[in-house]
């Protein structure tokens, strides 16, 4: 039984500072070092933008977090979410806390193309924990939430826009109720109104802490003094993994990441090469990468006679537009 356990259940440490913390993570394919020595951490109700080159390992990387790498990828360093250890751990073999949700480019590989989107969301709904007349409701509220009509659970995945198709695997993605959503280049293939909506969809998803002042700050700090702590987050470390979810939004698209993000981290050469608020990376990037995304952001601002400098217009709630 003894045995079972240690191979079912991951370690879980209480007083771990952050919602997700990934220490020298490194990714190794057959042919060459994608990652190598990554350090990241997100605190509960981040949005953090995941930018970077083409090819320097972001994807990878998400797939490390969901636990399910390719098999000629090998992993090296620690992954802890939510407490626990989770570095190369099957979602399946992983407390609910510990999972991760993925929104993806690609709608077809979440989405059966047999089933109604009623029948796959409550299916998961089900999955989840939610019983009998609540499944349905569930469903539905989480369409309402992603700005989809309830009309679409009769229908199969075919039927509906791209866009309409990413707004209901972020309502899948927020059925399986996960601490930490991935988002995988989700806007890429869609055009203008419909980014928008899986945008505003997004920021729905994962609204913004509602104590702008404990924003970002470590939960480590707020427990040196555990009465000040709890009176201040209302919560313990604990209740805060519980609670507090976190959005890591990967993409090539600055003013997508602008709009929804808090900070942003940059991937290149394997490393984390800048890591800052989006405000500030905007102003004033550091590294040589960050700097010329940067510039071709401006470029393209300035080509559409739009003000380059326009300050961050962070998104807080979702429109309800199908
Ligand atoms: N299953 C795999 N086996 C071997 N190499 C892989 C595998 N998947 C990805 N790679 C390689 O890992 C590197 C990183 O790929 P990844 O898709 O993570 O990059 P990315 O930063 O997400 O790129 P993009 O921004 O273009 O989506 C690339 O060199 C890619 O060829």
């Amino acid at each position: 039984m003894d045995a079972m356990m240690s191979a079912t259940s991951a370690a879980y440490n209480p007083a771990a500072p952050a919602l997700l913390q990934i220490h020298q993570l490194s990714l190794t394919t057959s042919s060459h070092g994608v990652l190598r020595g990554v350090d990241m951490t997100i605190y509960g109700g981040e949005r953090v933008a995941l930018l970077g080159p083409s090819g320097t390992g972001k994807s990878l990387l998400a797939r490390a977090l969901t636990g399910i790498l390719p098999q000629d990828v090998e992993c090296a360093g620690r992954i802890t979410l939510s407490g626990y250890d989770i570095t190369q751990r099957h979602p399946a073999l992983r407390p609910s806390a510990a999972r991760v949700s993925m929104v993806d480019q690609d709608t077809a590989t979440a989405l059966s193309p047999l089933h109604t989107l009623g029948q796959q969301l409550m299916m998961v709904c089900a999955g989840a924990g939610q019983k009998g007349c609540g499944i349905r409701w569930h469903a539905e509220s989480l369409l309402d939430q992603v700005g989809v009509s309830r009309s679409v659970m009769g229908r199969y995945p075919a039927e509906l826009s791209g866009g309409q198709r990413q707004r209901v695997c972020i309502a899948l993605a927020l059925a399986c109720n996960t601490s930490l959503l991935v988002a995988d280049e989700p806007t890429s293939a869609l055009d203008a109104v419909s980014q928008q909506h899986v945008l505003n969809a997004l920021s729905g998803a994962v609204p913004p802490q509602k104590s702008k002042a404990l924003f970002g700050m470590p939960l480590l700090n707020r427990a040196t003094n555990n009465e000040e702590s709890d009176s201040l987050a209302g919560a313990s470390i604990t209740d805060d993994h519980q609670r507090s979810k976190a959005l890591l939004f990967i993409t090539h698209d600055l003013r997508a990441a602008q709009q929804l993000c808090d900070r942003a981290l940059v991937l290149c050469d394997g490393k984390i090469v800048e890591d800052a608020p989006i405000a500030t990376l905007l102003a004033a990037p550091q590294h040589e990468v960050t700097q010329r995304m940067v510039a071709a952001l401006q470029c393209e601002q300035q080509r559409l006679g739009q003000d380059a400098t326009a300050a961050t217009r962070p998104l807080t709630t979702a429109s309800r537009t199908s």
